[in-house]
């Protein structure tokens, strides 16, 4: 039997990591799981060609005639069979790695394999284990450390970065930081409030992440995405005292996208570009490992060739601990691909990180120490001029001394001058918009210790390297070293690229600057390096001076991982008054907390399965408006006729005041008495007829306005259609006979909020056919249909008045996508009636409402039934994923 083994099962190392900061070379820990068949497989009968021999080893069984006649077999950390459950691989494959964070070391984890082979099924589970864990091990230390835990993610979609907790889709900039990397410019970073927090973050990561439908995944993953979860942490025992003892890491959660053929996703259009895309960037990742995997010897490592390596490249060499889970899928129709799942898995075994603790220093510690070290080395200096007798030179030596002495200070003098000009900026950032606050992650001030560069000169390296577009496996002279069957795979691959070269450029040309300093680090943005620019190089040589340590200080630098922060000084970690897990290393309970397996993740783990977005389209039944149900039934939700997505499906009026009206019909039309005791009974809040209390119109009017703020808020953390609130904010002035439409929209929005925020507890609301209304499909079908509105501008606004709202609103004349800007900014200033009430004008203009005062007036006396509109499909004004009908 064949064995393409590299070194058999590596151990894990355990994730104290010490407190020294000395870094440790550790090797990439890589498992492999197989999926069970999928029901297209099976129905195919698809014959299983894996199988797990032990807990180390897969073999191929090789059971085609014209195949070689042995079969093969691989050996890594772990391997896991169709059967086993994902806690497991979480357990046995990631939750080392990933708990290392809390003690200060980066760490990474990665889903690798092709299109629908369970990646994104495996890591979902896998992230929101590691980040229970986490947390809860960052509770049980709490009276020991104080920390902050920070939450960001992103996605790289079509080579473009963009940010998943944010509404914005511009594109982010990569800027290159001589300290840290890598840096994503204006990322969105997210303080942790509660483990609910976390969940709220996650599943709007899910919501904004970019699905497509290939013939072989229904919701296949078109863009790579990485969840980042920082962890800043201090000593409670040093807290105030410019103790070092704060420890700062991130920890990366990587679903990639899958690798794909073209034949055999039969994508075309948008799809195909995806998949060029996708291929290209993994084809990257193939090669940086491949060229590690090789040590000294495999050249030139082309980071820079993708947004996905560029940004994970601390991840892949650098100071972390990294494991990859390669899944698979046991099909014969696969095998191919999964051969090359498993030959990048045997390469990156090979790859060696280096892990260190980030020890954080404050300011005044950092100056403390440098002074202290000054000290040492003056009263060395006394030591030896005592006692050794002076040399005849020593007049002379002693003058140089002094001189180096006097270099030393005057370089201090200048780092305090730097951090004091850092200080005010950052205060002065502080003190900007909250839009800004990304910027105040370039605060985090960092010595340019000779050991932390080597980040910077791999990038100094690197800047020229051309495009590479070999194969996963292949060698630069175009040979596949390790089996030649990848060459038509390759092949197809670089046809993959090769299409979507010529139509899609990479770098998009720029014409900002080219250099940046913020916050006193200087940042070079690499987007806009050409090959031979002049001042790209200029400032290298600046860089590099910078970093040329001097005798003196260099022992001082050495002597800790310096790191200047802000953020994590005693003062900062106020924001979340979670405690931490050990005072200093004596105290260091670096045992990590048992995980309960039996745990639920309601949202993710085991059965997991992604929803897709709501396509709605009516279900044909005309009665599709609200309806008020006396009994006490289980809240169900079901909505009616509902397209979401089309451009031309602009709903009207009626629409909504079908809903309403409906409401009127079942409630009021038949027995006005009775039906005013029923609606006393259940809805006390609204005026009670024949009450002379309530019927005051003042306290009306007061109510009114209380009533319709809460509703406002509740649209606005429902996620609730714009067209829907608009149509409300407009239909409902404050009339009594409103009370009952503002108690039932009141009494929709509180229960969809709780089943949002409760949705474990809590039935979920569900649509006509079945699929359910989640926070993540309303979040998708609000961003649809603000992409729609902003589509609608150049019809139905003219260009003077399209630039009016641009100034009044403060979008720059020369920004980019500034009717979608305009767009995400109705309706989001929820405390404003101001602003609400001329987002809706904007809206009922958008929509066709020229005359809302008229309009409303009209479709009042119009048929509860009837449906609107031009075409054959129907569609209604809750285009926010949100309810027709609503059984209380
Ligand atoms: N271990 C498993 N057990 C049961 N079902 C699984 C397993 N792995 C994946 N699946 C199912 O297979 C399908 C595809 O999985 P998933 O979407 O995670 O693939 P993927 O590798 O992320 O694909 P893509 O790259 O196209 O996004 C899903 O329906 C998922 O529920």
């Amino acid at each position: 039997m064949d064995s393409i083994d590299g070194r058999g099962s590596s151990s894990i190392e355990g994730s104290g990591g010490g407190g020294g900061g000395g870094a440790k070379d550790e090797r990439i820990v890589v498992s492999v799981r197989l999926r069970p068949l999928n029901d297209k497989e099976i129905y195919n009968r698809e014959p299983c060609e894996w199988d797990c021999m032990n807990d180390n080893t897969i073999v191929f069984r090789n059971s085609l005639p014209e195949r070689s006649m042995f079969p093969v077999s691989y050996t890594f950390d772990r391997v896991f069979g169709c059967e086993c459950p994902t806690w497991r691989v979480y357990d046995e494959a990631a939750r080392e790695v990933a708990l290392s964070v809390v003690n200060g070391i980066n760490s990474s984890v990665f889903a690798y394999g092709q299109t629908s082979s369970g990646k994104t099924y495996t890591m979902s589970a896998v992230t929101e284990y590691s980040l229970k864990d986490i947390y809860d091990h960052v509770q049980n230390k709490s009276d020991k450390r104080e920390f902050v835990l920070k939450f960001s993610a992103m996605e790289i979609y079509n080579e473009a970065v963009r940010d998943l907790l944010s509404h914005d889709t511009t594109p982010l900039r990569l800027l290159d930081d001589p300290d840290r990397g890598t840096v994503v410019d204006r990322l969105t970073e997210e303080t942790l409030k509660d483990w609910n927090h976390v969940k709220q973050l996650l599943s709007l990561c899910e919501a904004q992440r970019q699905i497509g439908e290939t013939s072989l995944n229904e919701t296949s993953s078109r863009s790579h995405q990485i969840i980042r979860l920082t962890v800043e942490s201090s000593a409670r025992h040093f807290l105030g005292k410019n103790s070092s003892n704060s420890l700062c890491a991130t920890a990366n959660f990587v679903d990639l996208a899958g690798s794909e053929r073209a034949s055999q996703t039969m994508t075309a259009g948008a799809r195909l570009k995806e998949g060029c895309h996708i291929n290209r960037s993994l084809l990257t990742l193939g090669t940086v490992i491949r060229k590690l995997s090789k040590g000294r010897s495999g050249g030139h490592i082309p980071y820079r060739d993708s947004k996905l390596t560029r940004i994970l490249h601390s991840s892949l060499d650098g100071n972390a601990r990294t494991a990859i889970i390669c899944t698979m899928s046991p099909a014969r129709s696969y095998v191919e691909q999964s051969r090359k799942t498993l030959l990048f898995a045997s390469c990156a075994k090979e790859v060696t990180t280096s892990a260190r603790v980030n020890v954080v220093m404050s300011d005044k510690a950092l100056v403390k120490h440098l002074q202290k070290e000054l000290e040492k080395l003056e009263s060395q200096l006394r030591i030896q001029q005592q006692t050794s007798p002076p040399p005849a030179h020593a007049d002379a030596l002693l003058k140089e001394k002094d001189v180096l002495i006097q270099k030393m200070e005057t370089e201090m003098k200048h780092l305090m001058q730097q951090r004091d000009l850092a200080q005010s900026r950052l205060q002065d950032l502080v003190g900007c918009n909250d839009h800004d606050r990304h910027d105040i992650g370039f605060s985090l001030l960092k010595i340019n210790l000779p050991e932390q560069q080597s980040a910077s000169r791999n990038w100094v390296e690197n800047i020229s390297s051309p495009l590479y577009f070999d194969g996963l496996l292949q060698d630069d002279d175009g040979k596949d070293d390790i089996t030649s069957d990848n060459n038509e795979e390759f092949e197809n691959l670089c046809r993959d690229v090769k299409c979507i070269e010529s139509t899609f450029p990479l770098i998009p040309p720029q014409s900002e600057e080219d250099t940046k300093h913020i916050m006193g680090v200087q940042v070079i943005e690499e987007d806009k390096y050409s090959g031979n620019d002049d001042s790209y190089l200029a400032v290298q040589l600046v860089q590099k001076k910078l970093d040329e340590p001097s005798p003196l200080t260099l022992r001082s630098r050495r002597s800790v991982m310096t790191r200047r922060s802000k953020s994590c000084t005693s003062s900062t970690f106020s924001s979340m008054s979670l405690s931490s897990w050990f005072v200093d290393d004596k105290d260091a309970d670096n045992t990590l907390p048992e995980r309960n397996c039996s745990e639920d993740f309601s949202q993710r783990p085991e059965g997991f399965t992604r929803r897709r977005a709501q396509n709605l389209t009516f279900g044909g039944e005309s009665s599709a408006a609200l309806s008020v149900e006396v009994e006490e039934s289980q809240p169900t939700i079901t909505v009616p006729n509902i397209t979401s997505t089309e451009e031309d499906n602009i709903v009207e009026l009626h629409d909504f005041v079908t809903g309403m009206k409906d409401v009127a019909n079942t409630q009021m039309v038949v027995d006005k008495k009775s039906a005013n005791e029923v609606i006393g009974e259940r809805f006390p809040r609204g005026p009670k007829q024949g009450n002379p209390a309530t019927e005051s119109s003042e306290s009306w009017a007061i109510e009114f306005e209380k009533q319709l703020q809460e509703i406002i808020a509740l649209w606005h953390e429902c996620h609730v259609s714009l067209i829907h609130r608009t149509y409300f904010f407009l239909l409902f002035k404050g009339d009594p006979s409103d009370s009952i439409y503002l108690e039932v929209e009141l009494r929709r929005l509180s229960f969809l909020k709780r089943s949002f925020d409760h949705n474990e507890k809590v039935s979920k609301p569900t649509f006509d056919d079945g699929s359910t209304v989640t926070l993540v499909s309303s979040i998708r079908e609000l961003r649809r249909e603000r992409e729609m509105l902003s589509k609608k501008m150049t019809k139905m606004l003219s260009s003077e008045e399209i630039e009016t709202l641009y100034q009044k609103w403060g979008i720059a004349l020369n920004s980019k996508q500034r009717r979608l800007q305009l767009s995400r900014l109705l309706w989001s200033k929820t405390g404003d009636l101001n602003h609400v009430r001329e987002s809706a004008s904007i809206i009922a203009k958008l929509v066709g409402l020229l005359e809302p005062g008229k309009a409303l007036k009209e479709m009042f006396g119009l048929s509860l039934l009837t449906f609107q509109k031009s075409g054959s499909k129907r569609t209604n004004y809750f285009e926010g994923g949100f309810i027709g009908k609503l059984c209380i």
